[in-house]
């Protein structure tokens, strides 16, 4: 039967880019022959299906982000729920631990790039996380692509030619297991429509992946669980329950077993931490555990806290996990995770290794390792890794402190960490506020979205990782400071934020991106589109709740030209 496209019509737009769409489903997408393997009928009749399912519960808890953000704006504080205390006090636990993921000491991460996938599987981490989130800009071809990717990954028959340098990249004997994250529940999918609306991003990432990959991961990878997912940016635990749900849906699909599938909750937004216990519950029979996601946690406090002068950050290389907020934030993940029997991740270390300065490099290697080590000996059974030079030094760290035990899950239980207080997790962070971090996260946001807009979401900039949670806090605390009027006395300049020193500071560090990059590539880049969005973004009275879902409309490229856009 001929697709239907919005309001029931046939869809001339699928008809003539091929697609064979199921009822009510409309690719806006380029149509390409290998993205039509991921686009079938059935597989796109799965994705509606959770999106007529759960739209509307989905809808409703972005309505409840929304009141929250209401409520902090009037003055509140996030907090534990009185209403759920039975669950924080109950004695209940999670699900076994699937032995095929019992020892996840060094996890590595990366866009769902097919060379990058090929490299993550034989880096020799225990997991590679394939990012459909942070790391990866959403456009077509990408997303897409990164499906196609996945697909010959779980397969076993991804592959890659380097042309210039003549390699071919193949899989290893032995590979990571692989765990997969969608974006969060905010996005929307503008090249696909389900009956006349877009779909949620998050459901076309899982729902495209699990229809082609389940039978093949299970049997290849999980040793009869999975596939295994990380959730990111979730506030509160009825969305986790939206997740269960869509979890139970998928496996009654597939006709597997409840609790074959298995995710990790990135505990990442400031509200999220006081329902840590309350989101393992939802999803207590497919948990493999909770994650500290600390950018996007930064990132959170500050957006949480956006009409709370009294708790301005100070520069954002000063908030570390060693301040008071960010270690309670950690201990108290890993004693609710231990507590219910699930894994306790630490988080991203933002270091990279520096080829061309061996000091520089051993520099950032050490932080790396003091950044490990305080993990594994506060309790966490594994970390992330973001790039594979750094794999031996971070498992290193692990070996010799964990041993031959695969986790820390029962050894570690961290009961000194139920005490910790909602004033402990809220605790200010410590430090100044100087010139050279407002210039840094202008040049920083600026280059981030430029290459975000040219298809690229995680980026080497000043021998950092950037992707879009580092990038947020760029844009959120340039947008706090110029709100308030900050002075920036860290550096005993004393000047104070204004719009027109911000103008200032925009001019110069773009004319210092053009120095260091050079003209040509400077004026090839999106580098002017990135400034204007970035310093709307850092000076509209109202603070947008994501970059990159108000910067998204500049991605969408619907097929054939001309059609709207979202
Ligand atoms: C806040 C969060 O959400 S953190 C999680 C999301 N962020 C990420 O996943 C970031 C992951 N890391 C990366 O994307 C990259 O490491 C970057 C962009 C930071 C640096 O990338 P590059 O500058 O290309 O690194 P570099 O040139 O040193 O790469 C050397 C080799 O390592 C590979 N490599 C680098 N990082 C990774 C990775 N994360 N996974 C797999 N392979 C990688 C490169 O593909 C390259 O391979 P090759 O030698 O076969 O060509
Ligand atoms: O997703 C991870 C984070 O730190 O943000
Ligand atoms: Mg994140």
């Amino acid at each position: 039967m001929m697709s239907l496209g919005t309001n029931g019509y046939a869809s001339p737009a699928a008809r003539k880019m091929g697609y064979d769409v199921a009822e009510g489903v409309d690719i806006r997408g380029r149509y390409d022959e290998e993205f039509a393997r991921i686009l079938t009928k059935d597989a796109l009749r799965f994705v509606a299906e959770l999106q007529r399912e759960f739209r509307n519960h989905v809808k409703y808890a972005m309505e409840c982000r929304k009141e929250a953000k209401m409520r902090y704006n009037a003055g509140a504080l996030p907090g534990f729920d009185p209403a759920t205390r039975c669950v924080r006090e109950g004695d209940w636990t999670c699900a076994a631990v699937p032995p095929a993921v019992a020892d996840r000491r060094v996890e590595i991460t990366g866009p769902v790039e097919r060379k990058m996938i090929i490299n993550a599987l034989n880096s020799g981490a225990k997991v590679f996380m394939a990012d459909f989130e942070d790391a990866l800009s959403p456009s077509w071809e990408n997303l897409m692509r990164g499906q196609v990717n996945l697909k010959d990954a779980v397969d076993g028959t991804i592959s890659f030619r380097d042309q210039a340098r003549n390699r071919v990249y193949k899989l290893n004997n032995q590979i990571a297991k692989l765990f997969v994250r969608p974006r969060g529940w905010h996005l929307p999918e503008a090249h696909m429509f389900i009956d006349g609306e877009p779909a949620i991003g998050c459901l076309v990432d899982f729902g495209l992946y699990f229809y082609h990959n389940y039978a093949a991961f299970c049997r290849n990878q999980g040793a009869g669980f999975g596939p295994f997912f990380y959730l990111p940016k979730m506030e509160h635990s009825r969305e986790a329950r939206i997740w269960n749900n869509v979890f139970e849906k998928a496996e009654k699909m597939a006709g597997i077993e409840n609790g074959s599938i298995r995710a990790t909750v990135l505990i990442e937004t400031l509200p999220a931490v006081f329902q840590m216990d309350e989101i393992l519950y939802e999803l207590r029979d497919h948990s493999v555990g909770l994650n500290c996601g600390r950018w996007d946690y930064i990132f959170s406090y500050v957006k949480t806290f956006q009409a709370h002068p009294d708790r301005l950050l100070p520069d954002r290389v000063q908030v570390g996990m060693t301040q008071q907020f960010m270690r309670s934030y950690s201990d108290l993940l890993i004693r609710t995770c231990h507590r219910r029997g699930v894994h306790a991740m630490g988080g991203m270390a933002a270091q990279i290794p520096i080829r061309d300065d061996p000091a520089a490099n051993e520099v950032a290697l050490e932080l790396v390792k003091k950044d490990k080590l305080r993990e594994v000996r506060a309790g966490h059974d594994g970390t992330w890794a973001a790039h594979p030079g750094l794999i031996p030094a971070i498992m290193e760290v692990f070996n010799s402190n964990m041993g031959n035990a695969p986790n820390q899950i029962q050894t570690m239980k961290r009961e000194d960490a139920a005490n910790l207080t909602e004033e402990d997790l809220l605790q200010r962070p410590r430090g100044v506020r100087t010139m050279e971090g407002l210039r840094l996260n202008t040049r920083v946001g600026i280059q981030y979205v430029a290459a975000w807009l040219t298809g690229t979401g995680s980026v080497p900039l000043y021998n950092l990782m950037e992707d879009a949670a580092t990038a947020e806090i760029s844009r959120v605390q340039n947008w706090q400071w110029l709100k308030y009027g900050v002075v920036l006395d860290g550096d005993g300049l004393g000047v104070k934020v204004s719009l027109d020193l911000f103008g200032r500071v925009v001019e110069e560090e773009m004319a210092r991106i053009e120095r260091e990059i050079g003209r040509e590539k400077f004026n090839k880049g999106m580098y002017k589109e990135a400034s204007k969005i970035f310093t709307r973004q850092c000076t509209t009275p109202m603070l947008d709740d994501f970059l990159t879902l108000d910067a998204y409309n500049n991605i969408v490229i619907h097929h054939p030209k001309g059609s709207s856009r979202l």
